[in-house]
């Protein structure tokens, strides 16, 4: 119900139950349900709201991996100005402004590309967002927007530590210190799809996890984001207007040895009517942060599930770029773990 509501909003991009192909193979895609969190609620003075919340939490997060946050704090206007940058950045930047970000370096601090990938249909615009922003200059407006979003998400993003530290059953600053949160490598991904009939093949972006801790996600409408859940089934993503959607990333996975997962998502446009745009912020710790299995998640039983390195040394596993944050989780993984 409230899908066909969300939908009937968005009045866009049709995305019901569809067969496509991802890596040549049909994949169906299903409308279940993700679960909704109450952002707000988590911290509400009533102790027995509180603990629901966090109860249906700890289910999104041990289950799922991914869930919408709702009544968030950050008013719509703000989510909204950033859109509109966004847009207004692919739109008025002339073709060789945008080609300055293009040259891979060893430390971009922006980078702008166009399919980058085989199979891929997507404008895209990556920033470091934390500790320090970096952005295009132009066009007017676009680095305030940018700005404001991203200092905004910085509480949020604490909160959910904080959250899902308690879930975890540890004192609340316990992955904000694991992670050094304070001083996080955040990567911003600005993404433009083209409408179907502009697009070259049904792939907007391949199934993929992102590094980090958490991953947030804004889009302008609904369309073509597939995230695989837990039961094996890819499922639709639809947004309720100007919330998020918070996947759980790679470092997450990692520091908690497997009890949380990162999941693979990707992005169809064979079915949008309209180009879509989003935002996905891949929230990190910091550069030089080891990060390995914690020994709470370890014992006989559970032996450590990946290797251990520093945040920097993974994204840069692949011989990339920092800021391409491509995520190196397959080459963490120990072999010999069942
Ligand atoms: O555009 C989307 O919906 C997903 C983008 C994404 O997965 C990414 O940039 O890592
Ligand atoms: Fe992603």
């Amino acid at each position: 119900m409230a899908q066909a509501l969300v939908q009937e909003v968005y009045q866009s991009n049709s995305l019901s139950s569809s067969a496509h192909f991802s890596n040549s193979k049909p994949i169906l895609a299903v409308d279940d349900e993700i679960p909704t969190i109450d952002y707000l609620n988590l911290f509400h003075d009533d102790p027995d709201q509180r603990s629901k919340v966090l109860q249906h939490l700890s289910k999104a997060c041990d289950e799922y991996g991914f869930f919408y946050l709702v009544n968030h704090g950050i008013p719509d206007s703000v989510i909204e100005g950033t859109l509109k940058g966004i847009a207004d950045f692919f739109e008025l930047t002339k073709e060789e402004e945008k080609r300055e970000h293009q040259k891979r370096t060893t430390n971009n601090k922006i980078m702008w590309d166009q399919n980058s990938h085989s199979g891929e249909n997507r404008e895209y615009l990556k920033v470091i967002a934390h500790p320090e922003l970096y952005c295009p200059n132009k066009p007017l407006g676009f680095r305030e927007a940018l700005e404001e979003y991203f200092k905004r998400f910085q509480d949020v993003k604490i909160g959910l530590a904080r959250a899902i530290s308690k879930i975890l059953g540890f004192e609340e600053s316990y992955i904000e210190k694991a992670l050094k949160l304070e001083s996080g490598f955040d990567v911003a991904a600005m993404n433009l799809y083209p409408p179907n009939f502009q697009s070259k093949g049904s792939t907007g972006i391949p199934s993929h996890t992102d590094p980090g801790f958490i991953v947030s996600l804004i889009q302008d409408v609904n369309g073509g984001l597939q995230v695989l859940s837990h039961n094996g089934k890819w499922i639709n993503v639809y947004i309720p207007r100007n919330a998020f959607l918070i996947q759980l990333g790679d470092h997450l996975e990692i520091l908690t040895n497997g009890k949380y997962k990162s999941h693979l998502h990707h992005v169809v446009v064979e079915k949008n009517k309209l180009r879509r745009i989003s935002l996905a912020t891949l929230h990190g710790p910091d550069l030089d942060t080891f990060v390995a299995p914690a020994t709470e998640f370890v014992d006989g039983f559970h032996p450590p599930a990946y290797r251990g390195m520093t945040y920097k040394d993974s994204l840069e596993a692949n011989g990339h770029g920092v800021i391409e944050v491509q995520s190196c989780l397959e080459q963490l993984r120990l072999q010999n773990h069942n």
